[in-house]
């Protein structure tokens, strides 16, 4: 199998739990909820996505023919050491593309693994990190990973719409996860979005904010 790769960086992970690691980002093109295309923006199923994952002409982008063409560009993005190696799988879905043949190439090269998905397509077997990310309008498929990262707020889909699921503490029914954030939605409403999920945390103590201190700190 092939992968289509947006772009690949050296940087911080931004977000959740693993704040402030240094990790390798692998942005795959494409996504099962939005083209991409600010055209189709209205009508699709996730419309406040942050992110161009349209085509393979970023930064270390590209087509790569095999897993191990693209774990070795992974390495040499990360560069020299060979210790606390970590890559983070995002897009665009990158469960559209993740298999378990690029799960063995980059853990052949000492690659701890993680992974920012939607939740609508089950994970392979092999990542040590899963971050779930629900939309609204979908139905969650991925229900147990590391964190649940709930963009904040979502018609359709609150963190109350959850406990309706499956009530009862951070293991929800089937829904299990160790961390669980709400993170503010950005665009125009940032600012009352994030004063909206600091409130939601001090009324409900079992979720945490989770920021997107890239952002703030203006690194990608
Ligand atoms: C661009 S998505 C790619 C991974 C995957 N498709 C997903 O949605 O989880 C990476 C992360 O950014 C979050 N995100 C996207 N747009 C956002 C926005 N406008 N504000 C805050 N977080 C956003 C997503 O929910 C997800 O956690
Ligand atoms: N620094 C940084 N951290 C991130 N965490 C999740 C991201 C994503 O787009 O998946 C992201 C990103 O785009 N940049
Ligand atoms: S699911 Fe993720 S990548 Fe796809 S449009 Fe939504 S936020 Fe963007
Ligand atoms: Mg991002």
């Amino acid at each position: 199998m092939s992968y289509t790769v947006k772009e690949l960086f050296l940087t911080l992970q931004g977000e959740g739990a693993q704040a402030g690691r240094a990790a390798v980002f692998c942005r795959f093109a494409g996504c099962n909820l939005w083209s991409g295309r600010e055209v189709d923006r209205a009508d699709a199923i996730c419309r406040f996505c942050d992110t161009d994952f349209v085509g393979s002409d970023g930064g270390g982008g590209g087509r790569f023919a095999t897993p191990e063409r693209l774990a070795a560009a992974i390495a040499a993005c990360w560069g020299n050491g060979r210790r606390h190696r970590y890559v983070v799988f995002t897009g665009g879905e990158p469960l559209l593309q993740l298999d378990p043949a690029l799960i063995a190439a980059v853990k052949a090269l000492d690659f701890e693994i993680a992974v920012e998905t939607n939740g609508t397509i089950a994970a392979p077997d092999g990542i040590d990190w899963i971050c779930v990310s629900p939309k609204a309008g979908t139905r969650l498929v991925q229900r147990r990973g590391q964190e649940l990262k709930l963009v904040f707020p979502q018609a359709g889909l609150m963190p109350d719409d959850l406990d309706d699921i499956a009530p009862g503490g951070i293991a929800l029914g089937d829904i299990d996860f160790v961390h669980r954030w709400v993170q503010p939605m950005d665009g125009p409403a940032q600012t009352r979005n994030t004063e909206a999920a600091v409130a939601w945390c001090l009324a409900h103590p079992d979720w945490r904010l989770s920021l997107q201190t890239h952002k703030l700190i203006g690194i990608a």
